[in-house]
């Protein structure tokens, strides 16, 4: 990272966060002295065409007004030259492709922020080590973003707390510094794979709590399939190496218990669905926006296994997803394993 003020910022993914975020980011920086340019990156032309011209993105948050700081594109590489930083804001399995075309055109100091909450399938690789094997970048250039944050409460500047986690403790302060606004405040971790690790998996979490929905369990049901999940994301995350205190932070319980309870959540909705009966493809066809644990599900299994990680939450959500478990038996299979203690 260079001691030169940020001029440009380049957010890729026009979707709900990625233009939530963007958001976010003008209304933190605007009140600094220094100009910032927010470019952000629309896949479809026709939604760059409405941010720059009419300053909303109606297909994903309605009326809300953008700031004036933030310009679009649907042309990646205008979007990225220059950029000191680059959000990535697109769905998980896509971020390799991407990351392809940005290494001709990334800035020699630029830092790369993933608010992505997926892990990648046949690799089992974390968004911030796909970030690093495709363009070579030091743990210092990388941070990630996550924690409680809807998109829609955000855009509608309803308060939240967040975490930006980075290996650099000086690039988690600069993007934080970047982020830091009167309704969106960000706290520093230096705990990249816990921080990464709460977020993919509470998404598996979340379905498993809209499954329960879908067959009418109550709150008891889903507070104990929530606390169980918590703790078999602990273990994952402790063996790869996340700190325990992660997970009664933000990005542990906060985002845990915003996504499982909100009916916002696209992870919970797509696992009330799956819990009404239907299966995968029929849920994806009714998906307009990306719900990351339906494809991360089974990644989050394999790197269990690998790990010798017992998760079963998210094997019966996984055996939901690819058809061997029937929904109507989930009730009994949540939660079942052999007693032991609680803390094991
Ligand atoms: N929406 C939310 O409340 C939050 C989302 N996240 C995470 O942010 C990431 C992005 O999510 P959202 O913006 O909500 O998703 P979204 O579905 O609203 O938008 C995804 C965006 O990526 C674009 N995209 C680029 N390449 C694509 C491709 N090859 N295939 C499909 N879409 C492609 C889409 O056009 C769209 O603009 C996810 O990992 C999600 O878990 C994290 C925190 C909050
Ligand atoms: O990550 C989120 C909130 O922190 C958004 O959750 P969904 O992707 O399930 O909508």
């Amino acid at each position: 990272m260079s001691d030169t003020p940020v001029q440009k910022i380049a957010v890729l993914g026009a979707g709900s966060w990625g233009t939530t975020f963007a958001k976010v980011m003008a209304d933190a920086v605007t009140t600094g002295s220094e100009a910032v340019e927010i470019s952000l990156w629309a896949r479809r032309p026709e939604i760059a065409e409405e941010i720059a011209t009419r300053h909303t993105n109606s297909t994903y948050l309605g009326e809300t007004v953008l700031p004036e700081a933030i310009t679009a594109t649907s042309s990646l590489t205008e979007a990225v030259e220059a950029a000191d930083v680059v959000v990535l804001a697109v769905p998980a399995q896509h971020l390799r492709s991407h990351l392809g075309q940005l290494a001709d055109v990334l800035a020699p100091h630029a830092v790369l922020v993933s608010l992505i909450k997926g892990l990648e399938r046949g690799t089992d690789m974390r968004m911030s080590e796909v970030i690093a094997a495709e363009l070579g970048l030091e743990p210092s250039r990388i941070a990630v973003v996550s924690g409680p944050n809807l998109a829609m409460e955000i855009a509608r500047e309803e308060p939240t707390a967040s975490v930006v986690a980075c290996e650099g403790e000086q690039t988690a302060e600069l993007i934080a510094g970047l982020c830091n606004n009167s309704y969106f405040r960000p706290y520093t971790n230096t705990d990249v794979v816990g921080v990464e690790i709460a977020g993919i998996v509470k998404n598996v979490i979340a379905l498993a709590v809209g499954i329960c929905d879908g067959q009418n369990l109550g709150d008891n049901s889903k507070a104990s399939v929530i606390t169980r999940g918590l703790a078999e994301t602990t273990r994952l995350a402790t063996v790869l190496g996340g700190r325990l205190e992660t997970f009664s932070g933000l990005a542990g319980l906060g985002d845990l218990v915003a996504t499982c309870a909100s009916p916002l959540s696209r992870n919970r909705s797509a696992g009330r669905l799956l819990g009404e009966g239907l299966n995968t493809a029929q849920v994806t066809e009714q998906l307009t926006q990306t719900a990351e644990g339906m494809k991360s599900g089974s990644a989050v299994l394999e790197l269990a296994r690998r790990n010798g990680v017992e998760m079963p939450i998210s094997e019966a959500v996984v055996a939901v997803l690819n058809g061997s478990l029937d929904v109507d038996t989930i009730a009994s299979l949540l939660l079942a394993r052999d007693l032991k203690a609680e803390g094991k």
